[in-house]
């Protein structure tokens, strides 16, 4: 088992809780007190093969495909020429790197990801700047998350920059597919599956690390729209100690019925709650997480003081740690806090949300993720009422929300000149 895997276990075998419960370690019951033990990603076991970007090989297609116009994209339903593959073996580690013409997987039926879910992904995206140059936005932040969630379900970790450097060469191959106008871009799937062909439940003794990409147009092609959430009560997403903050495609497949539910009554997306008892007042309530493959933001002023406030739930391990709700964060404390914001990473619930909203405080609310940068929020549905977010009703998209749409895109479009987070490849 490699040396990853095993950091994974508590060190010393943690002592039943009471008689009757399994010993279930702490650091699965507690992702907050006590955060999961997870080494570097490249702190595999020395005797295991590491990533070795040198041993790359290409075969490209001899069928490429027409590129599509940028009108006719549609989110995900294309790919590329090409992917990039890895495979990983308990006994060797990582194999050669790999790109290869698209292809079919060819997968024994009894393959330990189509039982038992040992799947993780990620999304980014490739950008092309004015100057024609191919741009990845905070790499390593969606790396360091995809190791974060194979370790969780017993996949093997990889070295981060190793796997930043394939998808860079993968990016120069398939640049002709990147299209250059600003709000296009090259989605990137990054995915790692147990490849180990057992019905046995158990750490896959092999894996497969692939890439696969496809251009995508603008989120809103027709501008800007504000969409309208229903909260949902019926269901939970993530609860602590759960696996909310790892990207495991186990994670959304039961997220499409309430999806649906939202749906029928008119409403684009759910958003989901955690009913848990507020420490300050000893009274149950509805705390808000996140939206289906969004992070969510509210601005609110303060009732006393008067003073904005930019707020999103904090990463508890019930919501995924999003990299535009990170950039957001970082961005908002940078260039809204000097202009009188406060800016918190702190629990919200649907009560103060529902006053706010009454006595004309709730200013903004949005959602954050990679496909859309920002979502603005005109209304969320929440036992039988529908709370206003602030929008005027002739506005899709409120002051804040739009200056944060621009200055992430300024960003990943290489306008905001030398800029860490944008990587020129
Ligand atoms: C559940 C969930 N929350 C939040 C996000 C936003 O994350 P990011 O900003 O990294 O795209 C996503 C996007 O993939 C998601 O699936």
């Amino acid at each position: 088992m490699a040396a990853s895997l095993r950091t994974l276990l508590p060190k010393s075998t943690p002592r039943p809780l009471t008689r009757h419960r399994p010993a279930v370690p702490q650091c699965l019951l507690r992702p907050q007190r006590r955060p999961y033990a997870l080494q570097a990603p490249d702190a595999a076991d020395p005797k295991l093969k590491a990533i070795d970007v040198s041993q790359l090989t290409t075969t490209t297609t001899t069928t490429p495909k027409d590129t599509i116009p940028h009108n006719q994209l549609i989110f995900g339903r294309n790919f590329t020429d090409h992917m990039l593959s890895l495979e990983w073996t308990a006994s060797e580690g990582w194999l050669a790197p790999r790109i290869t013409p698209y292809q079919n997987l060819s997968l024994d039926p009894a393959t330990c990801v189509l039982h038992y879910a040992f799947e993780a992904f990620e999304g980014m995206k490739a950008y092309k700047d004015r100057n024609g140059d191919v741009r990845l936005f905070r790499p390593d932040k969606n790396m360091a998350r995809l190791n974060k969630s194979v370790a969780r379900i017993a996949l093997p970790t990889f070295d981060g920059a190793a796997m930043i450097e394939l998808i860079k060469r993968f990016c120069a191959l398939e640049e002709r597919f990147i299209p250059s106008a600003r709000g296009y871009s090259l989605y990137l799937r990054p995915n790692m599956i147990g490849t180990q062909r057992t019905l046995g439940v158990g750490p896959p003794g092999s894996a497969l690390l692939y890439l696969i990409a496809s251009p995508v147009g603008p989120y809103y092609p027709t501008g800007f729209k504000a969409i309208s959430l229903e909260a949902t009560t019926y269901a939970v997403r993530a609860w602590p100690g759960g696996v909310g903050a790892s990207k495991l495609g186990a994670n959304y497949a039961p997220c499409i019925v309430p999806q649906m539910q939202a749906a029928s009554r008119g409403f684009q997306q759910n958003l989901w709650l955690f009913e848990d008892v507020d420490q300050e007042s000893g009274k149950k309530e509805d705390w808000v997480t996140e939206v289906g493959t969004m992070n969510l933001f509210a601005c609110i002023r303060d009732k006393k003081t008067g003073q904005p406030e930019l707020v999103t739930a904090p990463l508890d391990g019930t919501i995924l740690d999003g990299v535009v709700r990170d950039s957001i964060l970082t961005l908002a404390r940078e260039r809204l806090v000097p202009e009188g914001w406060k800016v918190s990473e702190r629990r919200f619930h649907m009560r103060e949300v529902c006053e706010a909203a009454d006595e004309g405080r709730l200013l903004e609310v949005f959602g954050s993720g990679t496909a859309a940068v920002v979502s603005p929020v005109r209304s969320i549905g929440y036992q039988g009422r529908l709370i206003g977010c602030g929008l005027p009703e002739d506005k899709e998209v409120g002051e804040v929300t739009l200056r944060m749409k621009e200055w992430i895109e300024g960003i990943q479009y290489g306008e905001e000149e030398g800029h860490a987070w944008s990587w020129k490849i």
